[in-house]
């Protein structure tokens, strides 16, 4: 029997202690959690401002009620504060101030991200607000009948930022989406796929200023406009939406880092210290792409990370396969996919790397009715063949093709063995020569 205690009940915090409640018996698992809710969908944000959901309940999957049911003892709205690795003990204050000390055999770190902050003046005005908790998007969702917030600017237009400039569209504001490169999800789209989404976005009305660093948030008490390197916007509210810091400070003197300040993990979610595990955003992943460890913050990886350290904390030796960072966006009727690395991200990162890119109807030209275009760009390394990555876009739902490239980008699977994959054609679906084989063809 082992003592686990775990810090950070979100997704990957929910995801090990579920792991080891459901499949070990005998262990005495402690949860703390400084908020006052576990496992909110941030994805489901924006639908809720967007009013394309009726509501927030939805969007949480467990409760402290139901993990105590299985046999854990959790405490909500207690911070861990300190940790005595050489002792074991964590010791943890609850909102009304008492402290808990609690020894653990077995620790799990689960306490995730925070929002990047930028270090501009009128940061802390009324009206400018972080998207993270669900306590953001309640404040958000309050501010949105006042009438006196006309214009909103999103500050970054990574996937919160142009998910959100969406959903504040939709209820009426009039949107400025601003970024300091030269386009939206530069992360995980090359530029044919990122101009897609620009006209996307444009034509909704959406005004967009990239290229831009915001130096100052303007007002008195209340925002009152957004100054940049390259302009000034008259807007009532500011959405700060510029990345994810993995929130490490508890334990980052004591624990090998990555260069963000993420806990460095081995496969099997060890830290640097045997018995200490970190899982979900606030460790790092090994990036079959890049064949490297790298930091990559999804929810998909929190939930995969706590299932590997929930085995391994009760005796199981489970090692994890790696992640290519999948991800998907849908904004209006746009659908955009990707995995892996783009081209320019792999030639950035020094490889010779070359693309295979394809755009055709998704099936024969004899269906006429809900026959959409596909585009699909499949990047791979020139001297080994290795696929690198690949990203996709379209009107319909799409998705399903990117898991196969997931999955051989995690095999090292070369863009030759896809040039005759038996891919099925039936009108319904496809083409008999269609998009993925063509695109694989077409490489040089
Ligand atoms: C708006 C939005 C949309 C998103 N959409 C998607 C999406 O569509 N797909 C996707 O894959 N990912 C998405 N993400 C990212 C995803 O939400 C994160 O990757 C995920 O939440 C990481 O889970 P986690 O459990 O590791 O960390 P977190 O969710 O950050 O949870 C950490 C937990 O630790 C607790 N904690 C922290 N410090 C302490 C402490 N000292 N003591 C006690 N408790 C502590 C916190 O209260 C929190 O509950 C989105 C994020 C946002 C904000
Ligand atoms: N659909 C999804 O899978 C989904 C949705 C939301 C969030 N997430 C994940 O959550 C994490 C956080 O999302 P995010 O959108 O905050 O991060 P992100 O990395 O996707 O985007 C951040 C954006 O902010 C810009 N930026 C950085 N500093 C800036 C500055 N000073 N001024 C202006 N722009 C600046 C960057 O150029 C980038 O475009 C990411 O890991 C993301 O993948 C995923």
């Amino acid at each position: 029997m082992s003592k686990i205690v775990l810090v950070g009940a979100n997704h990957a915090g929910t995801a090990a202690v579920n792991t080891i409640l459901d499949n070990y018996e005998n262990n005495e698992v402690v949860v703390f959690d400084r908020n006052s809710n576990i496992s909110f969908l941030g994805c489901g944000m924006a639908l809720w401002i967007g009013e394309q959901i009726k509501g927030p309940e939805g969007l949480f999957y467990m409760t402290k009620e139901r993990i105590e049911e299985k046999g854990a003892k959790v405490h909500l709205e207690t911070e861990i504060q300190h940790i005595d690795f050489e002792k074991k003990v964590v010791k943890a204050v609850n909102k009304n101030g008492e402290v808990i000390n609690e020894t653990y055999d077995k620790l799990i770190l689960a306490t995730g991200s925070l929002p990047i902050s930028p270090k501009i003046k009128g940061s802390n005005l009324e009206n400018v607000q972080f998207v993270k908790l669900y306590q953001d998007a309640q404040k958000a969702i309050e501010l949105l009948p006042n009438k006196d917030i006309k214009r909103v600017a999103v500050v970054g237009a990574g996937y919160i930022g142009v998910e959100l400039a969406e959903a504040f569209q939709r209820c009426g504001k009039k949107v400025t989406l601003i970024d300091a490169a030269e386009s939206c999800l530069t992360r995980y789209y090359d530029s044919e796929f990122r101009k897609k989404m620009e006209d996307n976005l444009r034509n909704k009305g959406i005004d967009l200023q990239f290229n831009q660093m915001v130096s100052e948030i303007k007002g008195d008490t209340k925002v009152e406009g957004v100054l940049t390197d390259k302009g000034e916007y008259d807007v009532d509210m500011v959405v700060l939406a510029i990345g994810f810091r993995p929130n490490t400070d508890i334990a980052k003197d004591s624990l090998e880092t990555f260069k963000n300040g993420a806990y460095k993990v081995n496969l099997n979610q060890q830290t640097s210290k045997e018995d200490v595990y970190a899982i979900g955003d606030c460790a790092t992943v090994y990036d079959n792409s890049i064949q490297d460890t790298n930091y990559i913050a999804l929810a998909t990886n929190a939930v995969r990370s706590g299932i590997v350290a929930g085995h391994n904390v009760c005796g199981t030796k489970l090692e994890s396969i790696g992640v290519q960072g999948s991800n998907g966006i849908s904004i209006y009727d746009l659908k955009m996919v990707s995995t892996g690395m783009t081209l320019e991200v792999a030639k950035s990162r020094g490889y010779d790397a070359e693309s295979a890119d394809w755009a055709d109807l998704q099936k024969p030209e004899f269906i006429e009715d809900d026959n959409t275009e596909v585009m699909v760009k499949i990047v791979y390394d020139k001297a080994t063949r290795r696929i690198l990555g690949a990203q996709m876009a379209s009107s319909i739902d799409i998705s399903m093709g990117i898991h196969m490239f997931s999955l051989a980008i995690q095999e090292q699977l070369t863009i030759d063995k896809l040039k005759l994959l038996d891919i099925f054609f039936l009108p319904h679906f496809n083409k008999p020569y269609n998009y993925i084989t063509m695109a694989a063809l077409s490489a040089k």
